[in-house]
């Protein structure tokens, strides 16, 4: 049978979008189309759009031609260097798109914007959705002019300000897959002591997106992350327990120690109470359920390679 509602993800070829992609599928009764500039084949069903976001005319024409429900902005550039090299493309992708995207508004039409804990200094952590921004780097400011781009045009829009963790089909090179390839080869890595965050699977961040879309009438930023406060380097000891590799391959370490010219936030830690409040995620906030799933799914898709 037809679906009734239709909803639109850009960045579907990327670590986050296949994932809304895939719970949307299995959970909700959407017609899904996407749009990426590759074209990604991992979910039977899904109407791709080949698209070069910043070409805003024709972004501007899809979205007429689809007249979404919804729209889920996932699309980015998360490469931290080539924002710092290219400081207007960056922009383009990540604070202009967004702004297209939101001054598209039928009033059935609802849309998501995710963000990131970045737009912080990182220097207190637990920040709520009413802390101070300080963004760091030209990634961070692009993110961060994204959100008030869009709050500007569309005052009913939610922005999920997050950390992800996660992976890509095909295989990328996101902190899991870099942690995964790494202690495979047997090579000593760098564990950040002094970098903490709350990191939220990307299936879990997914749920948790829709739920808020589909039970609540949420406006505005809020945080989306998991309940466990961890420093990087506990983190990647985590996977190496989870994967049965040897977590002494981690050597414990300063953020500095790699990044000399400092330009990453230390503590970009998320406060969830406003999330907790507003709906029932127990589960979807528990890093550690997140961490089996995404084994699970790994194992699930190298079967399947
Ligand atoms: N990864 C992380 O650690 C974190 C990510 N986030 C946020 O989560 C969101 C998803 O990130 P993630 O899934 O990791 O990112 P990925 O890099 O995995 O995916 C990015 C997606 O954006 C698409 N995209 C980029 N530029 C364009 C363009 N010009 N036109 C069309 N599509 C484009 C890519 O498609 P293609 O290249 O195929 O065209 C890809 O599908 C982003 O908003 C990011 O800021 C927040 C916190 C942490
Ligand atoms: C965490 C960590 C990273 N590294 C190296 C390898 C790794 O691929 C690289 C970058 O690490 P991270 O991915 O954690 O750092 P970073 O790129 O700063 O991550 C950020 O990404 C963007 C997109 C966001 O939006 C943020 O939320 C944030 O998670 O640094 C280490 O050597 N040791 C470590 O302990």
């Amino acid at each position: 049978m037809q679906s009734n509602k239709k909803v639109l993800i850009t960045g579907i070829s990327g670590m986050l979008g296949k994932d809304i992609a895939r719970i949307i599928k299995k959970n909700f009764d959407y017609e899904i189309y996407g749009i990426a500039r590759d074209k990604p084949n991992y979910l039977e069903g899904l109407k791709l759009i080949s698209l070069d976001l910043t070409n805003f005319q024709d972004l501007e024409t899809v979205l007429a031609n689809i007249n979404p429900d919804l729209i889920i902005n996932s699309a980015a550039n998360v490469n931290i260097k080539e924002c710092e090299n290219n400081k207007k493309a960056a922009f383009k992708i990540n604070a202009d798109v967004p702004k297209i995207l939101a001054s598209y508004q039928p009033s059935k039409t609802k849309l998501v914007h995710i963000s990131t804990d970045s737009i912080f200094d990182g220097d207190k952590g637990n920040y709520d959705e009413a802390a101070r921004e300080n963004p760091l780097n030209n990634y961070a400011k692009s993110k961060l002019a994204g959100e008030k781009k869009i709050l500007q045009q569309n005052k009913n829009a939610i922005i999920a300000r997050t950390n992800i963790v996660g992976f890509h089909i095909p295989w990328g090179s996101s902190l899991v897959e870099w942690g995964l390839d790494s202690l495979k080869n047997q090579e000593t890595i760098y564990g950040f002591t002094d970098t903490y965050f709350n990191p939220v699977y990307t299936k879990q961040l997914a749920r948790i997106i829709m739920k808020l879309v589909e039970n609540t009438n949420y406006k505005g930023r809020i945080n989306i992350a998991s309940d466990q406060f961890i420093s990087k380097y506990e983190f990647l000891v985590k996977l190496a327990q989870l994967f049965d590799y040897n977590s002494d391959l981690i050597e414990p370490s300063s953020i500095e120690r790699l990044y000399t010219n400092l330009k990453r936030p230390k503590n970009t830690t998320l406060n969830i109470d406003k999330l907790k409040q507003t709906l029932d995620v127990e589960e979807d906030i528990n890093l550690d359920l997140g961490l089996k799933e995404l084994r699970d799914d790994l194992k699930n898709y190298r079967k399947e390679d």
